[in-house]
């Protein structure tokens, strides 16, 4: 079955500022990562990455081109990063069976060919991509919590306890333009990325999950002199432009994946604006 595929365009910071709600959440919400048996993908022309969610439930779901690319294959020109947030499943690489763990990474470089997903034998398969432009093949590779640079941040006295795994960045595993990793805040904790920061080189997208029942996250964008928020729901990702902030207050603690394309593969490259500084 095809992809279901959606596409949005880039915004300029001076018109953002006249965006209300609505506006905001039709350009930059990705409503719905997950529709079962289906593969959903938003193109987003900020550094052309795609951002998508694969839901096997009771068949296989092949990686299919899509009409965007005008490419025979989706990663002829492309690498994806893969997180799983679901149950532990397999998917085909090119003939080859990768078995994914849950909070758990693949890497497929350009050029690979039939990549299956399918469903799990033991729970609901819930996987989440990043795919952007790629100029080279590197190995494909599975990023496990044991391979990942791990990082805690924050305090419990300024509600942003949390640990950061970086799973495909440039000191894990070699990508052309992808960096993908995952935040987990820490029970009382509801802040992420606070302080703040830009990084005019990369684009952003988020996408929070782990957020039990009833609980929501305003999550804050825009220049960070002209910020704006929208609340988002459990299984739901956001674009962020290079120009924009990108930063959560949940309702609870939760969990989210971050993904980024662009130029300079240095995690750290970030200009920090200090919470004072926000408007
Ligand atoms: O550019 C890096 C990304 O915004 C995230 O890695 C930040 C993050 O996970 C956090 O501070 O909680
Ligand atoms: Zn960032």
């Amino acid at each position: 079955m095809s992809i279901k595929i959606d596409t949005r365009y880039s915004s300029h910071p001076e018109d953002f500022k006249s965006y209300a709600t609505t506006e905001i959440r039709d350009k930059f919400l990705i409503n719905e990562i997950f529709v079962p048996n289906q593969i959903t993908g938003t193109y987003t022309m900020e550094d052309r990455l795609i951002v998508g969610g694969i839901h096997p439930v009771d068949q296989s779901l092949k990686l299919e081109t899509i009409a965007q690319l005008k490419a025979e294959n989706f990663l002829d020109r492309r690498e994806i990063g893969i997180i799983n947030v679901g149950a532990s499943t397999t998917i085909d690489v090119d003939g080859e069976v990768v078995t994914l763990g849950h909070k758990e990474a693949l890497y497929l470089g350009k050029g690979i060919k039939n990549v299956v997903f399918h469903p799990s034998t033991d729970g609901e398969t819930l996987l989440y991509f990043n795919s952007a432009p790629a100029h080279t093949s590197y190995p494909t590779r599975k990023i496990t919590q044991a391979d990942a640079e791990i990082v805690t941040l924050g305090s419990l006295e300024n509600s942003n306890h949390r640990t950061i795994y970086k799973l495909l960045v440039n000191s894990v595993v070699d990508t052309c333009q992808l960096q993908m990793g995952m935040t987990e805040l820490k029970p009382g904790s509801v802040w992420n990325t606070m302080p703040a920061h830009t990084h005019d080189r990369r684009m952003e997208a988020y996408f929070y999950f782990d957020l039990r029942e009833g609980n929501v996250v305003s999550h804050f964008m825009g220049q960070p002199d002209e910020t704006r928020h929208i609340f988002l729901k459990n299984h739901q990702a956001i674009i962020s432009p290079a120009w924009s902030i990108h930063s959560g207050a949940g309702t609870s603690n939760y969990t989210f994946i971050w993904g980024m394309a662009g130029e300079n593969m240095d995690y750290g490259d970030m200009d920090s604006v200090k919470p004072s500084e926000l408007r």
